[in-house]
């Protein structure tokens, strides 16, 4: 590594750099039938949803964060080297089950026709099948399941998410295998980015990579200090990832990473991921969802830690709060908890992302401006909180942090 373009070494250090993504057209090819496959509960209406992202931006700017989009990093990327174009169609058709054939041919032709920035929005936005001359060669492009569907590359509505198809972590990050194919193609991007942009290749340490069986995202992926990791075990992040993680941040001598807190959360759409439950906003206070507990306050967590022999040791908890304790080193501890811990407003909250804030300092976050009493609350336990309009964004099931990938923080 020369000269790291990447520090995340915390939650919660002043942010200088992030990256994010401005949702597109890709927001309006979402319909009624195709929703449930591409995670979203409900359409949003595009304009708005930009105008809010565009708010985001903004307040992210006015606070002193330089914020950079993937779209346009992938752009610079594919200028880099006429080829990577090439390479990038190919991987990409390859990855949505095209082998060679006529119809392979035919949509990669169709698509390099396109300049890079355009070809960028395209793969954003999705492949019509209407869209283009395209000439019927196999059966399963007239007939069955694969021809119902109006798209021959289906469009990337979460994108706007940066947060989950990585997660930078010190000076490298994982780029992450996906759950759901809905999502795959945006770790692609970052695997091109990471390994062909000017400013990033070679500059970035990759923990783990996307080629591998099984599942890691970023909103699974906590940095709570320069050597101390929470990761769910979720509906998203399988517990083998997270084993997998903790062996190469221990042994990596790039890495100062000695412990790894595996939480284990409920697997559902509502709380795919440990952030959005679960979030860290100061040194020594986070912002919980209770219903990750049980009426006894309790949950499964595991401390990993390096063994003797280069391996990874194990220890059970179930006190989430003493935990964090133990491996933060704090005598205490504030929780806040989301909608005040009731047994309606919470949940309700937590749905819309009440638990998901983004910190910009130590004790600053930015939040969805319609979790009321979670913000209220936040506020009467000291933070600064910077509001955000969330009528649209919400509506695709994550907030601040979700949409965020911080790329620069300030140690702490
Ligand atoms: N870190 C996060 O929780 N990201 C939100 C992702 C929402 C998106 N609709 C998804 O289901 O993947």
């Amino acid at each position: 590594m020369t000269k790291p373009a990447i520090q995340v070494n915390s939650e919660i250090g002043k942010l200088k750099k992030v990256l994010l993504h401005r949702p597109g057209a890709e927001i309006e090819n979402i319909t009624p039938d195709t929703m449930e496959r591409l995670l979203f509960d409900d359409i949003p209406f595009l304009k708005i949803a930009q105008d809010e992202h565009d708010y985001f931006a903004q307040v992210l700017r006015d606070n002193g964060v330089e914020t950079v989009y993937i779209e346009d990093l992938l752009t610079e990327t594919l200028d880099s080297d006429p080829e990577l174009k090439h390479s990038l169609i190919d991987r990409y058709l390859d990855e949505h089950g095209y082998t060679k054939s006529k119809t392979h041919d035919e949509i990669a032709k169709y698509l390099l026709s396109f300049d890079n920035r355009q070809l960028v929005n395209k793969l954003y936005t999705g492949l019509r099948r209407n869209e283009f001359d395209f000439k019927v060669t196999t059966l399963h492009d007239v007939a069955g399941h694969d021809a119902e569907n109006p798209f021959l590359l289906d469009p990337l509505p979460n994108a706007y998410f940066t947060r989950d198809p990585q997660a930078f972590i010190g000076n490298g990050l994982t780029i992450n295998h996906m759950t759901f194919p809905a999502r795959q193609p945006e770790s692609l991007f970052i695997e091109y980015v990471m390994k062909y942009h000017p400013t990033f290749a070679d500059n970035a340490k990759v923990w783990q990579n996307r080629d591998r069986d099984s599942r890691l995202e970023g909103g699974d992926e906590l940095v709570l200090n320069g050597h101390v990791m929470a990761i769910g075990v979720s509906q998203r992040t399988s517990s083998r990832s997270i084993q997998d993680l903790a062996q190469e941040l221990f042994n990596n001598p790039d890495s100062n990473f000695d412990t790894v807190v595996a939480v284990e959360i409920p697997h559902n759409h509502a709380m795919m991921h440990l952030d959005t439950v679960f979030t860290m906003v100061n040194y020594d206070q986070f912002t919980v969802f209770p219903g990750i507990m049980d009426a006894d306050s309790k949950m499964n967590i595991y401390i990993l830690h390096p063994d003797q022999e280069g391996g990874v040791a194990l220890e059970h908890r179930t006190n989430l709060k003493d935990t964090l304790k133990e491996v933060l080193g704090l005598s205490e501890i504030d929780m806040i908890e989301t909608g005040n811990g009731d047994p309606i407003i919470a949940p309700r909250e937590q749905w819309n992302d009440g638990s998901n804030n983004l910190a910009i300092a130590p004790g600053e976050v930015i939040t969805y401006d319609r979790n009321y009493v979670s913000i209220k609350l936040m506020r009467e336990h000291g933070l600064t909180v910077h509001e955000i309009r969330s009528s649209e964004l919400a509506r695709g099931r994550g907030g601040a942090r979700c949409m965020s990938q911080p790329i620069w923080r300030e140690n702490i």
